[in-house]
């Protein structure tokens, strides 16, 4: 039996989406994960995501990075989970329960409270996360937020002038943190506009990174850089961010159906039918 999925982008950070709420599943383990995401055998993405019932909200939404790796948050896919779902949602994820809400600029979505205490990023020690007494060789004192998943962001003159094929990865594994990092390189142009680059855990280089992109707006407003709303524009385009006076983060932005497909289990090694 043929498993469906839908193929979604968001600013082309790019998604399979399987739906076990309407078909059984074979186990969605980090083998499965990481064979759909290969670009040259499987159907190739940024990431996996995975719908199921959910007891806390309208449904939960697993996310599977392009190495296997689960984690907490994701901020285009819940736009483009969202666009499926057609209506207000809240959404059931490792990193707490967000919603979101399509409108007539794209999908709202709340992406919760950030947190910069070095626990929470969490940091291997104590350490200033607003300015971390730290470099990787010219890229130094990046500001630490946790987001529902872990970002460090370095502010730069020019993020398409930094070696993110060489520096992310470095970073990214560096011990200090002990869940990895997504390691974003941005600049502030005015005072409501940020220029970004991300370097993703588990993933490498995407078009956009929704979650980054909320992570650099919230360093960027701690440090008096730019307003509480501000656009910040990736290489797959704009996401319009504010950090709300009660504290929650709203990301706006669009999301893309680009096709709906089916594969065989078999293909990948897994018996047809086979329920998580
Ligand atoms: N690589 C991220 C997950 C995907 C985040 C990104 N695709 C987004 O839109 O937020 C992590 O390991 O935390």
């Amino acid at each position: 039996m043929r498993i469906d999925f839908t193929k979604m982008h968001g600013l082309g950070n790019d998604f399979v989406v399987l739906d076990a709420r309407s078909q059984p599943l074979p186990p969605i383990d980090a083998a499965l994960a990481t064979a759909l995401a290969d670009r040259h055998t499987g159907i190739g993405c940024d990431q996996l995501i995975l719908l199921e019932p959910s007891d806390t909200g309208d449904f939960r939404m697993r996310i599977f990075n392009a190495d296997g790796s689960e984690v907490e948050a994701c901020g285009n896919a819940t736009r483009a989970v969202g666009l499926l779902h057609g209506e207000p949602a809240r959404i059931e994820t490792l990193g707490g329960v967000i919603s979101a809400s399509p409108s007539e600029q794209g999908i709202s979505v709340e992406m919760g409270k950030p947190r910069l205490d070095w626990e929470a990023i969490p940091l291997a020690y104590a350490m200033d996360t607003h300015t971390m007494p730290l470099a990787w060789e010219d890229l130094a004192n990046p500001v630490a937020v946790n987001v529902g998943n872990p970002h460090v962001i370095f502010f730069v003159d020019d993020p398409y002038a930094v070696d993110m094929a060489r520096l992310g990865p470095l970073i990214e594994t560096d011990p200090l943190f002990p869940e990895r990092v997504n390691v974003n390189v941005a600049a502030v142009t005015a005072r409501d506009a940020i220029t970004l680059r991300v370097w993703e855990r588990g993933t490498g280089l995407t078009r956009a990174c929704g979650t980054g992109a909320c992570a650099t707006a919230i360093g960027a407003i701690e440090r008096g850089l730019v307003d509480r709303k501000v656009t910040v524009t990736l290489p797959g385009g704009p996401l319009a961010i504010e950090w709300r006076e009660d504290g929650e983060i709203v990301m706006t932005g669009p999301a893309t159906e680009s096709f709906r497909g089916s594969f065989d289990p078999a293909d990948y090694g897994l018996t047809a039918g086979s329920t998580g």
